[in-house]
């Protein structure tokens, strides 16, 4: 069988240190602690600063993040979670309910990394989960910080615009 590696971008370099908000839900804990580790080493390794909160499960994980977006000043945000397959449906909507949540929020301009693991089961999670692994945890925090520094690329200051209040371009 044809096998290929993933590319991974290099990791941005900041002048200022983002701030990023780490969400958690150690549904499975083990998994979590794991994912946990893999983050916040990116992180640390980008110069960033970052805390970390707990929610339930996985689907409280995207509104845990609106409600920081909306009334903190995170540069960004690190989705942490694990949701393992069981003998009913509810997989599907914490799985698919999750993911569709994080990618509106990222539409509205929220930085996040999905590091949600989903999976048929815990042997999956666990090579997922592992920083000496494939560390979904890390690419999940390296990916909120490319948005990041997107934003960064790409906000108005950085191009000299100014803007005024009643939206004129000064
Ligand atoms: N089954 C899993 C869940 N289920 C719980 C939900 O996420 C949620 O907390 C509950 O429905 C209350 O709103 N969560 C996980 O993170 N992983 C699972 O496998
Ligand atoms: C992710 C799940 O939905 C799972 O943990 C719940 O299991 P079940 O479908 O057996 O209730």
């Amino acid at each position: 069988m044809a096998s290929i590696t993933h590319y991974t971008l290099p990791r941005p370099e900041f002048d200022e240190a983002p701030k990023v908000l780490i969400v958690v839900s150690p549904y499975y804990k083990e998994i979590a602690d794991a994912q946990l580790a893999g983050a916040r080493a990116e992180l640390e390794a980008a110069g960033a600063t970052h805390e970390t909160v707990e929610v339930p499960g996985a689907l409280e994980i995207p509104t845990a993040i609106r409600i920081a977006y909306r009334q903190a000043d995170f540069d960004g945000f690190v989705a942490l979670g694990c949701v393992i397959r069981g003998e009913t449906t509810h997989y599907d909507t914490v799985c698919n309910d999750s993911s569709r949540a994080l990618q509106l929020l990222g539409l509205e301009g929220a930085c996040i990394g999905n590091g949600i693991l989903t999976v048929e089961n815990l042997d999956q999670a666990i090579v997922r989960a592992d920083a000496q692994g494939q560390n979904k945890g890390g690419g999940a925090a390296a990916a909120a910080l490319h948005l990041i520094a997107l934003t960064r690329k790409f906000a108005p200051a950085a191009k000299g615009i100014g803007f005024k209040a009643g939206g004129d371009l000064s």
